[in-house]
């Protein structure tokens, strides 16, 4: 399949609220003769966007329940595989990613999945950047540099909310992370549709340069040695690392062959995906398929007994390369030298401070109680709370009030009236940090009428 034929792809990206809805509702509602399915990830405990776009034709699928860049990449891939069977219907594919998605591993899927590769072509990594908040997301959001670092094309949006010289700053600010990427300003991402669906190729090249471990598969491990182990007792040893506690396990091997290593490999890559068992200073280690989280001394040296069942070939999978916190094995005070050993990209890690509390409550809800409770709290808490997302059952109103806010900024209205085969009651869902469920559980129970 020349390129050409390979229906072209859409990664739109952007910070919690920066404003990737409003630019898909654009794209979705404007004339532009494309037939677009479009792949939603939300990220919260309950999906709200449901009602924040619109009713178009063309198909959106949602995928909830986890980051679209982590464990829903198999999700992704499947609904790419399905949609490619009736490829016929439409002519583009737009991914809108959670504000939360580090855009480089769903980018990395079009180039490394052989059967996507075949089908589909990247177009390009579109980023909404929100020009009132974002200094305050660079600071404090990996995810954030990462989401303008790769764009092809950038949306300095809300220009509305901030004055020109400071757009100038900002732009400025934005184009040292990112030399090459086409910067517009646009208030509720108003663009022509082409400026950000027809840019002819994600510059691959361009993002190789910059990051030549790209394409690299990514672990959740960064070093395996394997030894040839006597069986008893052997010594591990290890210092002050840079986590307080690392996972390793211990795998015995069919053989030295990389094959042997590689299957090794997919054993111990679901092992960490698994919850880990800690064993203390002067524990005894039974090498079984679990992990097990070494706990890192603040000062001097820790020891493990590995308990070796069997002669034979052993390979140790560790969470960090064993110079960084002095690892090895030693039999009756001799250093045992591995016969092997490889390293690996590591997995990327996220902003684990930044949670979701999503509340469903029923009963109707005073609209004034709303105001007097919700407009301070997103004053005082403002800084934490980045995303808020409502539906509200309003006393004596036929219709449902949609709301949303982007830090203290709110904005929503009376939606469409309430279905008779709808349950009305309330669903709120807040995105941040440091947030609290009870106390807002209680705050929004204070608005029942
Ligand atoms: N003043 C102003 N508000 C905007 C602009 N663009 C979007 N908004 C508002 O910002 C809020 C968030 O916009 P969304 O498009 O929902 O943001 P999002 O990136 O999809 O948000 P998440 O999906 O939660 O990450 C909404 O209330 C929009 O109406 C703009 O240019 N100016």
């Amino acid at each position: 399949m020349t390129s050409v034929d390979k229906v072209p792809v859409t990664i739109l990206t952007g910070f919690l609220g920066a404003g990737k809805t409003t630019l898909l509702n654009h794209i979705l509602s404007k004339q532009h003769g494309m037939r677009i399915a479009v792949i939603e990830n939300e990220f919260g405990e309950i999906g709200i966007d449901d009602a924040l776009v619109i009713n178009a034709d063309e198909e959106v699928f949602e995928m909830n329940n986890g980051c679209i860049c982590c464990t829903v990449r198999g999700d992704l891939i499947r609904i790419l595989g399905n949609l490619m069977r009736r490829r016929d219907k439409f002519d583009h594919i737009l991914v809108e990613t959670t504000g939360m998605a580090d855009p480089g591993p769903v980018a990395q899927t079009f180039f490394v999945d052989d059967e996507i590769r075949e089908m589909l072509r990247l177009d390009g990594i579109v980023t909404v950047v929100d020009a009132h908040h974002v200094l305050l997301h660079i600071e404090q959001s990996n995810e954030v540099r990462e989401q303008i670092a790769f764009a092809d094309v950038i949306l300095l949006n809300k220009a509305d909310l901030v004055e020109p010289d400071q757009l100038d700053e900002l732009e400025a600010r934005i184009r040292k992370m990112n030399a090459l990427a086409r910067i517009h300003r646009t208030i509720n991402a108003d663009i022509d549709i082409p400026t950000v669906m027809d840019l002819g190729g994600f510059d691959l090249d361009r993002v190789l340069e910059q990051r030549p471990d790209f394409l690299q598969k990514e672990y959740p491990f960064e070093w395996a040695g394997a030894w040839h182990l006597p069986a008893g007792a052997v010594e591990l040893r290890y210092g002050e690392g840079p986590d307080p506690f690392i996972g390793a396990m211990l795998i015995p091997l069919n053989g030295d062959s990389d094959a042997d290593l590689d299957k090794a490999i997919s054993i111990a890559e679901l092992a960490f995906g698994r919850e880990g068992k800690r064993v203390s200073a002067g524990a005894k280690w039974v090498p079984d398929r679990r992990v097990v989280n070494l706990k890192v001394p603040e000062t001097g040296e820790r020891t493990v007994t590995l308990l070796i069942p069997t002669d034979g070939l052993y390979a140790l999978f560790t969470e960090h390369g064993p110079e960084e916190f002095g690892l090895r094995l030693e039999k009756a005070g001799a250093q045992l030298v591995p016969c092997k050993h490889r390293e690996f990209a590591a997995a990327h890690s996220h902003d684990d401070e930044i949670t979701s509390v999503g509340i469903t409550l029923e009963g109707a809800l005073s609209e004034e109680k709303v105001n007097r409770w919700l407009g301070p709290l997103l004053a005082s808490k403002g800084q934490d709370i980045l995303r808020t997302k409502g539906i509200l059952n309003i006393a004596k109103d036929k219709r449902r009030f949609v709301f949303q806010a982007v830090h203290m900024l709110l904005d929503g209205g009376p939606d469409r009236p309430w279905q008779s085969n709808e349950k009305r009651q309330t669903e709120i869902v807040f995105i941040g940090r440091n947030l609290d469920r009870d106390e807002l559980t209680a705050g929004l129970k204070g608005c029942l009428v």
